[in-house]
C-alpha cells in the first residue's frame, strides 16, 4: 500500500543547531503513529516540515504523493496545533463556518463536523463558554474539514482530563479505521502506549527507536518486575527479593520470566497473590533516550 507520508534522510539545521539528523520513516494509510521525544528533540520541526511551513536542509519528504506545502499536499493534510486558539465570542458553528469558507467548502458542513466530534449540542454556544476539552474538539473538527488523509496533531491531549482524553482517542480510532493516517506528538507516554499502532522516539534530532510497542519492548530487553504476596505466616524462598509493605519485589530478565513464574506457582498455597509488571513505555523511552546519550 502506498504510504501517506514518506520521509527519507531528513535533516534540518538552524543556525548552529541540528534539529533533525538523517531521519527516515513512513506512515501507512490508517496507521496511528506517536512521535515521542524530550523537549527540543525535533518533533515540532518535523511537523513544520511535513506541513510545508519550513524547508528542510536535506532529505526528501512526500505527503500523499506530493511535496509538503504544495496545493495537492495541503488539500490532504490537517494540522492541530498544541494550543489552538479560537475567537471566544463566536459560537462553535460560526467558527466552523469561518474555517469552511477559508477552505472553500460549503457552510452546511459545519454542524455535521461538530456533531462528529460530539459538539452538536453545544454548536450554538459561544466558544468562550467551552471547556478546554471542548475547544480541543473544535480544533479536531477544523482538522477534519475536507476529509484529510493525514492528521498531524501536536500534543493533542495536553491539558485534557482522562475522560476527555479517552473520548479524543476514540475519535481518532474512528478516523484511522476509515483510512486516515495520524501522526501525533505527546509527552503522555502511558496513553499513547494503548492508543497508537507504532511509536517513533526522537532524541536530539535522531530517530533512535521505531516500531510497535511490543517490538520496542523486545529490543530494549528490560527486566520484568514481579510482586509476590506471601500467604500470612508463609516464608518464600526467593533470593534477591526485597520486602516492601509485606509484598516481595523482584526483577528478572525477560527470558527468565517463565522459569521464575513456574517456581513461584510451585510454591502453591504459600503464595497469596502474584503480579507481573512488564517494563512501561516510560522505562523503554528512557532506555532508548539514554542509549542515544541523553
Ligand atoms: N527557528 C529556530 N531557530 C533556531 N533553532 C530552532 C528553531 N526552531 C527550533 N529550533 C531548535 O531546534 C531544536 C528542536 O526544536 P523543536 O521545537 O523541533 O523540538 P520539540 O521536540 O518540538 O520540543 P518540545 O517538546 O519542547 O515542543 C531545538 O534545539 C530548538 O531550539
Amino acid at each position: 500500500m502506498t504510504s501517506t507520508l514518506t520521509i527519507s534522510g531528513l535533516t534540518k539545521q538552524f543556525a548552529g543547531v541540528t534539529a533533525l539528523s538523517d531521519v527516515t520513516l513512513s506512515v501507512a494509510p490508517g496507521e496511528r503513529v506517536a512521535l515521542l521525544g524530550h523537549n527540543g528533540a525535533g518533533k515540532s520541526t518535523m511537523m513544520k516540515i511535513i506541513l510545508g511551513l519550513i524547508p528542510q536542509t536535506a532529505g526528501q519528504v512526500t505527503v500523499c504523493g506530493a511535496a509538503p506545502g504544495s496545493a495537492a499536499a495541503r488539500a490532504q493534510v490537517a494540522y492541530l496545533p498544541e494550543n489552538a486558539a479560537f475567537h471566544p465570542a463566536l459560537t462553535g458553528l460560526e467558527q466552523m463556518r469561518h474555517y469552511l469558507a477559508l477552505r472553500g467548502e460549503p457552510a452546511t458542513a459545519a454542524l455535521p463536523l461538530l456533531e462528529q466530534v460530539g459538539l452538536g449540542a453545544a454548536a450554538r454556544r459561544r466558544i468562550g463558554t467551552y471547556s478546554k476539552g471542548m475547544r480541543q474538539r473544535v480544533g479536531l473538527a477544523q482538522a477534519l474539514i475536507g476529509s484529510p488523509r493525514l492528521l498531524v496533531l501536536d500534543e493533542p491531549t495536553s491539558g485534557l482530563d482522562p475522560v476527555s482524553r479517552r473520548d479524543f482517542y476514540a475519535l481518532l480510532d474512528g478516523l484511522a479505521a476509515r483510512g486516515a493516517s495520524i501522526l501525533l506528538s505527546s509527552h503522555a507516554l502511558t496513553e499513547v502506549e494503548a492508543r497508537t499502532d507504532r511509536i517513533l522516539i526522537l532524541s536530539k534530532g535522531r530517530l533512535v527507536a521505531e516500531g510497535p510497542l511490543a517490538d520496542l519492548r523486545r529490543q530494549a530487553a528490560l527486566p520484568v518486575a514481579l510482586h509476590v504476596t506471601p500467604r500470612a505466616g508463609a516464608e518464600l524462598d526467593l533470593p534477591g527479593a526485597v520486602a516492601v509493605g509485606g509484598v516481595l519485589h523482584l526483577t528478572c530478565a525477560q527470558d527468565e520470566k517463565l522459569a521464575l513464574l513456574a517456581r513461584i506457582t510451585a510454591m502453591g498455597d504459600a503464595v497469596a497473590d502474584l503480579e507481573v509488571l512488564p517494563p512501561s513505555l516510560e522505562d523503554i523511552y528512557s532506555h532508548f533516550s539514554q542509549r542515544a546519550g541523553q
